[in-house]
C-alpha cells in the first residue's frame, strides 16, 4: 500500500528521511504516528527509524543531540522541531522483564519491526509513501484488533508494560485485543509487578481518558492485570461498577483519578494514600481529594456557596464531569456552573480587605484572631451576607468582631 498524501507533521520531517536516504541508508516513519495517520487521528510525535548507526546519523546532520544514544536514538535539530531518529535494533535478554540486557543495532527494518509490541504499531512508512506491513498490521487496523507481533508471550516477556498498553489502546482506539493476545496477558499478568508504577500510571490514565474506557477496563479485569495495580487488588465489584457506567469520556487526568477513587468509594484521606501509591503529582492529589469532598455535596444537592468557593472552578469542573457519570439526573438538576459564576468573589485576593487594612484602620494587633476575623469576612462576602466593600467590611468588624473588644 502506498499513501499519496502526507499529514503536515510528516511533510515537515520528510527532509530528514530524504537526507538519510541520500547518504545511502534506509529511513522510515514508524510507530504511533503511522498508526494514527492511517486511522485519521491527530499525530503526536513523529518517530523515525533508520539503518544508519548513531555515528552515521550524526555525520549526516549539522545539529544533533545524543538524547538516548545507548539505545540508538539521536535528536536531529536541523529542521526546526527536534526529531528523534533511532537506529534499527533488536534487543536480547530481558532478564528483568523491562530492560533489554543489550541493544544490538541492525541494518534490517524487519529485525526492528518484529520486536515491536502490536501489529498496528509495527507499520513503517517510507518517504515515497509506501507502507511496509510485515505483520498484517493494516488488516488489524481495519478489523480494529490489537494483536501482538509474533508470539505474544515473547512480546510481554520483553516488556511487561505492553500488557497495560494493550488495554490502553483498547480504550483509546476502541479496538479489541485478539483472544490469543488476551490469553497471553492473562497468563503473564503477574509480570506487571516488575514494572515501575510511574509507567503503569501513564497507561492507566490514558485508559481512563479513552473513548471506550469500559472496553479497556473489561480486559483489565478479565485478565487480572488489576491484581498488580496499587489499590485495585480484589476490587472486582468496584471495577465492574466502573465498567457499567455511562460511556461519556473524562477529559483530564484529575477527572480520571476522581472517577476511579469515587467508584472505589475512597474518602479524601484514603484517596490521598491511594494517589501517593500511584505517584500522582501533588496538584492532582489536591484536586482529586477536594473533588471527593465536593462531589457528594453536588450529588446530594447540598453544596452551598462556600463549598463551591472552597473547591474552585477546576475542582467543580472535574466533579461535574464525574458526577454526570455517577448520578446524571441529580447533577444536572442544578446549574452548578451558574451558581459558581454568581459567587461575589472567587478568591481571597478579590476580598476588599486584608490584615494590613484592619491593623491600620482599627489599630488592632496581628495574631490568630485577625486571621479568624478575615475568614469570617470572607464567608460573609461569599454567602452574600455582606457586600465586598472595604468601608462596610471595616464597619462590620467594628461592630461585631471580638477584635474590637
Ligand atoms: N513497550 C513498548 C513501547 C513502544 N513500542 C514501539 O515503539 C513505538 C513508539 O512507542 P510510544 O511512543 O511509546 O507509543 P505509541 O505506539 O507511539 O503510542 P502513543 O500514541 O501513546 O505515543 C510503538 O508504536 C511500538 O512500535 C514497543 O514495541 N513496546
Ligand atoms: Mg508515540
Amino acid at each position: 500500500m502506498k499513501v499519496t498524501t502526507f499529514a503536515p507533521e510528516f511533510e515537515m520531517a520528510l527532509p530528514i528521511l530524504h537526507q538519510i536516504e541520500a547518504a545511502g541508508f534506509e529511513a522510515y516513519f514508524v510507530g504511533g504516528s503511522v498508526r494514527d495517520y492511517l486511522l485519521g487521528l491527530p499525530i503526536h510525535d513523529v518517530d523515525i527509524a533508520t539503518s544508519a548507526y548513531p555515528a552515521e546519523v550524526k555525520a549526516i546532520f549539522d545539529r544533533t543531540v545524543d538524547t538516548g544514544i545507548q539505545h540508538g536514538t539521536v535528536m536531529i535539530l536541523d529542521h526546526g522541531t527536534g526529531y528523534e531518529v533511532t537506529t534499527f535494533r533488536t534487543e536480547t535478554g530481558y532478564q528483568d522483564f523491562r530492560r533489554p540486557d543489550s541493544v544490538t543495532f541492525v541494518r534490517s527494518l524487519a529485525e526492528d519491526l518484529k520486536r515491536r509490541d502490536f501489529t498496528i504499531n509495527a507499520l513503517a512508512m517510507r518517504a515515497d509513501g509506501e507502507i511496509i506491513d510485515l505483520f498484517d498490521g493494516l488488516a488489524d487496523l481495519k478489523a480494529q484488533k490489537i494483536r501482538a507481533v509474533g508470539v505474544a508471550d515473547e512480546r510481554f516477556h520483553e516488556d511487561a508494560l505492553r500488557m497495560m498498553r494493550a488495554v490502553r489502546f483498547e480504550s483509546q482506539l476502541g479496538f479489541d485485543v485478539t483472544p490469543t493476545t488476551q490469553a497471553a496477558i492473562q497468563k503473564h499478568a503477574a509480570l506487571l509487578a516488575k514494572i515501575a508504577v510511574e509507567r503503569i500510571h501513564v497507561e492507566l490514565i490514558k485508559l481512563m481518558q479513552g473513548q471506550r474506557r469500559h472496553n479497556g477496563l473489561k480486559t483489565l479485569l478479565a485478565t487480572g492485570l488489576n491484581q498488580y495495580c496499587p489499590g485495585l487488588v480484589d476490587q472486582t465489584a468496584a471495577l465492574q461498577r466502573l465498567i457499567d457506567l455511562p460511556t461519556q469520556r473524562v477529559t483530564s487526568e484529575s477527572a480520571a483519578w476522581l472517577l476511579l477513587t469515587a467508584t472505589l468509594q475512597l474518602t479524601p484521606a484514603t484517596a490521598n494514600q491511594f494517589l501517593k501509591q500511584w505517584k500522582c503529582a501533588n496538584d492532582v492529589i489536591a484536586d482529586v481529594t477536594a473533588g471527593l469532598v465536593l462531589l457528594p455535596q453536588l450529588i446530594e444537592q447540598r453544596a452551598q456557596a462556600w463549598n463551591l468557593y472552597e473547591a474552585g472552578e477546576a475542582v467543580l469542573t472535574i466533579c461535574l464531569q464525574v458526577g454526570q457519570l455517577l448520578a446524571p439526573s441529580a447533577i444536572m438538576d442544578q446549574d452548578w456552573l451558574a451558581h459558581y459564576a454568581a459567587l461575589p468573589i472567587k478568591t481571597k485576593r478579590e476580598l476588599q480587605i486584608n490584615g494590613q487594612i484592619l491593623i491600620q484602620s482599627l489599630g488592632i494587633q496581628p495574631g490568630p484572631k485577625l486571621g479568624q476575623t478575615l475568614t469570617q469576612l470572607e464567608k460573609l462576602v461569599v454567602n452574600g451576607q455582606l457586600p465586598n466593600e472595604q468601608d462596610r467590611l471595616v464597619q462590620w468588624v467594628k461592630q461585631n468582631s471580638a477584635l474590637s473588644d
